[in-house]
C-alpha cells in the first residue's frame, strides 16, 4: 500500500513528504497507523549527520503513538484497533536482559533496528523504487510503519493521541530515570541539570515522588518560569554564580550535597558538575543527556571511593510494554502533566517547522499530527 512520510535523504538536508509504498507486516510484525508523533533531539542529531550510526535515505520519528490496522502471523498480544505507542527499547520478555529484571535493554532486535532493518533484515518502506531505511525501530514521521509486536506497548483508548506519543521517548525518559533507575525517595534533594523537555519531565517526576527541594541549573533564566510550575524550588543559574562555583552553591543550598543529580543537557563538564554536588557517601548522579560522539567524562576517582554513585539510564529504564501504558494512566489521572510541555502542534507538511523551532529554542515539544 502507499502512505505519506517524511523522508530524510540526506543529512542536514530538510525533509521532504513523499508518497512511498509500505509492505504489509510480516510474521511478528503490525502495521500500525500513527496518529501523532513529538519530534526528539535524537531525530535532529541523527538528521544533522553527526550520529556515526545514521543511515539515509530514511524515514525518521521514533516518538509516535497510532492504532494498530493489521497484524502479521503469529501476532498475539494486539489485534487491529489497539491503541499503541512505538518503542525504541522493545521488550520481548526472554533475553537474557528482560529476563534478568535489571536493565530495559533488550537485545532481541538490536543488531537489525540498528541497521535500519525489520529482524528479517529487509526494510518495509520503498520510494521511487529505492529502499528506504527505518529509524530506531519506529519510523514514526509515516502515517502508516511497521513494528516487531515486542516493539508496541498498548495503551487505553481513552488517551489522547497528540499528548500521547510524548511519552513515546521524552516523558518517559525523564520520569523513568527519576523511578526507575534513581529510584528517588520521599524526602530527597534533587538537582536537575538542563530544564529543557528531558529536565523538566525529571522535575514532574520528583516532585510525583515527593522530592523535597528540587534545583534546577541552567544558563537560560527563560526557563525558571516553566520550571517552577513543575516544582522546582529552587534555581541555580552557573552565569551568575560563576561555572566553578556551581558544585559550591548547590552543596550550600543542599546542606552538604544532592541525594541525586540528573544530567539533563549532554555535556561532560556539567555531568563532573553533577556528579561532585552529590552527597559524599550516598549521592548518585544519573546522567540522561547524550554527549557529542567521541566525548569522554572524568573526575577524581576520591569521588567514587567516598560513596558517590555515577549511572546513566536510557529510556528512563523503563520496559516498555509494562511500563508505558502506566504512565499513559498517571498522565490520564492528573499525576503527572504533557499538555503545556507541547508547545507547538502542526501537519506533516510542516515538519521542517519543528526542527527550526527547536534549534532555536523556542519550543519544549512540537507535535507533527496526521
Ligand atoms: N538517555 C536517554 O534515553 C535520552 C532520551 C532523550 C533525550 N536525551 C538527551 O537528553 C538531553 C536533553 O534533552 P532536551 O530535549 O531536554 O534538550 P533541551 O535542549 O530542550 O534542554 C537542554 C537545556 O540545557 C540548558 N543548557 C545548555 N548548556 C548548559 C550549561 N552549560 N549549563 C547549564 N544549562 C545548560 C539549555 O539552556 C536547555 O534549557 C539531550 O542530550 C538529549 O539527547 C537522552
Ligand atoms: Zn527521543
Ligand atoms: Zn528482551
Amino acid at each position: 500500500m502507499k502512505t505519506r512520510a517524511a523522508v530524510a535523504w540526506k543529512a542536514g538536508a530538510p525533509l521532504t513528504v513523499e508518497t512511498i509504498e509500505i509492505g504489509g507486516p510480516k510474521a511478528g510484525e503490525v502495521l500500525v497507523e500513527i496518529m501523532a508523533t513529538g519530534v526528539c533531539h535524537t531525530d535532529a542529531y541523527t538528521l544533522s549527520g553527526a550520529d556515526p550510526e545514521g543511515l539515509f535515505p530514511a524515514i525518521l520519528g521514533h516518538e509516535g503513538a497510532g492504532i494498530v490496522r493489521e497484524v502479521g502471523a503469529g501476532v498475539t498480544s494486539l489485534k487491529p484497533g489497539d491503541h499503541v505507542i512505538p518503542l525504541y527499547t522493545p521488550e520481548c520478555r526472554q533475553c537474557k536482559t528482560c529476563l534478568s529484571q535489571r536493565s530495559n535493554l533488550c537485545t532481541a532486535i538490536r543488531s537489525t533496528q540498528g541497521k535500519g532493518v525489520m529482524p528479517d533484515g529487509t526494510s518495509r518502506f520503498a520510494c521511487d523504487g529505492g529502499e528506504v531505511f527505518h529509524y530506531m525501530g519506529c519510523s514514526t514521521f509515516s502515517n502508516f510503519t511497521v513494528l516487531p509486536e515486542i516493539a508496541l506497548a498498548k495503551v487505553r483508548e481513552d488517551a489522547p493521541f497528540d499528548k500521547i506519543c510524548y511519552i513515546g521517548c521524552g516523558v518517559t525518559t525523564g520520569i523513568g530515570a527519576v523511578t526507575n533507575t534513581a529510584k528517588v525517595w520521599p524526602g530527597a534533594n534533587v538537582v536537575v541539570f538542563g530544564l529543557g523537555g528531558i529536565g523538566l519531565n525529571v522535575i514532574q517526576g520528583a516532585r510525583m515522588v515527593g522530592a523535597d527541594k528540587i534545583i534546577g541549573v541552567d544558563l537560560n533564566p527563560a526557563k525558571v518560569e516553566m520550571a517552577k510550575k513543575f516544582g522546582m524550588t529552587h534555581f541555580v543559574n552557573p552565569a551568575e554564580v560563576g561555572h566553578d562555583k556551581v558544585v559550591e552553591a548547590i552543596v550550600d543550598l543542599t546542606g552538604g550535597g544532592a541525594d541525586f543529580s540528573f544530567e539533563c543537557i549532554g555535556l561532560p563538564v556539567t555531568m563532573r558538575q553533577a556528579l561532585e554536588c552529590c552527597h559524599r557517601g550516598w549521592g548518585e548522579s544519573i546522567i540522561i543527556g547524550v554527549a557529542a560522539s567521541g566525548q569522554e567524562i572524568s573526575t577524581r576517582p576520591f569521588q567514587l571511593v567516598t560513596g558517590r554513585v555515577w549511572k546513566g539510564t536510557a529510556f528512563g529504564g523503563a520496559r516498555g510494554r509494562t511500563d508505558v501504558p502506566k504512565i499513559v494512566d498517571w498522565y490520564m489521572e492528573g499525576k503527572i502533566e504533557i499538555d503545556s510541555l507541547i508547545t507547538h502542534t502542526m501537519p506533516l507538511d510542516e515538519i521542517n517547522t519543528a526542527f527550526d523551532l527547536m534549534h532555536e529554542g523556542k519550543s519544549i515539544r512540537s507535535v507533527v499530527t496526521f
